[in-house]
């Protein structure tokens, strides 16, 4: 049987900033406006972008999208069919992840990121990401230590590790608490958590069942769709270290940001950078992983990927059919973050005891998702378990202190 392009079921309505008190709204009316801020006081971009980005933040309460001139990204034409469905209308009323994805997309046409001249391929969140990952140097030593152990550990016993593997997938989960868009790197490290006591905080755990469908056959592709650079990042390579180092797998594809976008996500850069961080550490188990890296990238068994798909606006199951068919050859997608989530659910609001299969029934492969969550969808969830955290802890949608490891296979 063929299967379906779309969700099984009907689509709600997407979230919208106009929901009055909502997360969405505080997104597009406070939030959106400090990041561009932030970008005007962490950079040293001419006084004419400054005004434009601050003319940006200051009409996002209450006023309207305005166009997108043709700055010759490769991505501009899209951007034009894109922006046809939204002419003239508030940044609130448009779906969040439209206004959200084209907030990011205009920072970069402002501060003439395509094109040539002084500020072309400047990383307006460069700082964040470098403080990000240096300030979580002592959580990246904690992590690496024992990532070198389980890896010889392995290697002596001829078998992959099931439980060393779970515990990195904990850490890959749990680093995506750490996001800049929401808590800047010059605020508290978040990098330090303990996985024993977040273990209740899963609210729903698939990890045994990635285990067992990695440890079936082991010559298969994985595909991870990464999110954040820093320790994040830094945790998800240690994870791909191990898959690939642990017999798990003989080939990782990283899928990456073109451009910079939702201030940490990660692009190919990124990752060399933090490669060449790590290879430059003082502490051995650091800069082991650090040279496996970099022999992974030499030999191909590890390969870096970007399309523009991931930093449109569109919902997963309208991915471009070579994206798509590329997909289709991996054993696992890995797929991580947030805001990675709200594209497998169109970011639209779903009952949250819908069953996520039923929605990302469109895939083309098995897929795990690895989400803190920081925004207000959720799914595959009992009504007991969301009146207990509606009672418990109201803010359980948005201040990333819950996650899901949720598997479809
Ligand atoms: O880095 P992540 O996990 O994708 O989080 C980004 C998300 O966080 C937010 O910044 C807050 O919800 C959203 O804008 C977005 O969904």
């Amino acid at each position: 049987m063929n299967k379906p392009q779309i969700p099984n079921l009907l689509l709600p309505a997407p979230l919208v900033g106009s929901d009055a008190g909502s997360f969405t709204e505080f997104t597009v009316t406070q939030r959106m406006p400090d990041i561009a801020r932030r970008v005007i006081a962490e950079n040293k971009f001419s006084i004419d972008i400054n005004q434009s980005l601050e003319e940006l933040a200051a009409e996002l309460p209450s006023g309207y999208l305005r166009t997108l001139t043709n700055d010759t990204g490769a991505d501009f034409h899209n951007w034009e069919k894109y922006l046809e469905l939204y002419k003239h209308q508030h940044w609130v009323d448009v779906p969040w992840f439209f206004a959200e994805t084209y907030f990011y997309r205009l920072i970069l046409n402002i501060t003439n990121y395509f094109q040539p001249g002084g500020s072309q391929c400047i990383d307006p969140f460069l700082l964040q990401k470098i403080k990000g990952l240096e300030t979580s140097i002592n959580s990246i030593i904690s992590l690496c230590t024992p990532v070198e152990k389980w890896l010889i550990q392995s290697q002596q016993e001829g078998k992959p590790s099931k439980s060393s593997l779970i515990t990195l997938l904990y850490f890959a989960l749990w680093g995506n608490r750490v996001d800049l868009s929401l808590w800047s790197a010059f605020e508290d490290d978040r990098s330090s958590f303990d996985i024993q006591i977040q273990l209740n905080n899963i609210l729903i755990d698939d990890s045994f069942a990635v285990t067992k469908l990695l440890t079936k056959s082991q010559n298969n592709r994985i595909d991870f769709v990464i999110d954040n650079a820093g320790f994040e990042l830094t945790c998800d390579l240690c994870l791909v270290d191990f898959l690939l180092g642990g017999g798990f797998t003989n080939q990782v594809y990283l899928h990456l940001k073109p451009h910079p976008t939702f201030v940490s996500d990660a692009m190919v850069k990124d990752v060399v950078y933090t490669k060449d961080f790590l290879v430059q550490s003082s502490h051995p188990q650091v800069q082991s992983l650090g040279k496996r890296l970099t022999e992974n990238l030499a030999s191909g068994r590890l390969v870096l990927a970007e399309d523009y798909f991931w930093t449109s606006p569109l919902a997963f199951w309208e991915m471009p059919i070579l994206l798509k068919d590329e997909l289709a050859k991996s054993n696992l997608m890995i797929v991580k973050g947030d805001a990675n989530y709200r594209r497998l659910l169109g970011d639209r609001s779903w009952d949250f005891t819908t069953k996520f299969a039923d929605i990302v029934s469109y895939l083309p492969a098995p897929m795990v998702a690895l989400r803190t969550l920081k925004s207000e969808v959720a799914t595959g969830l009992t009504a007991e378990v969301i009146l207990e955290l509606a009672n418990t802890d109201p803010n359980w949608l948005t201040n990333g202190q819950w996650g899901v490891i949720q598997l479809i296979s």
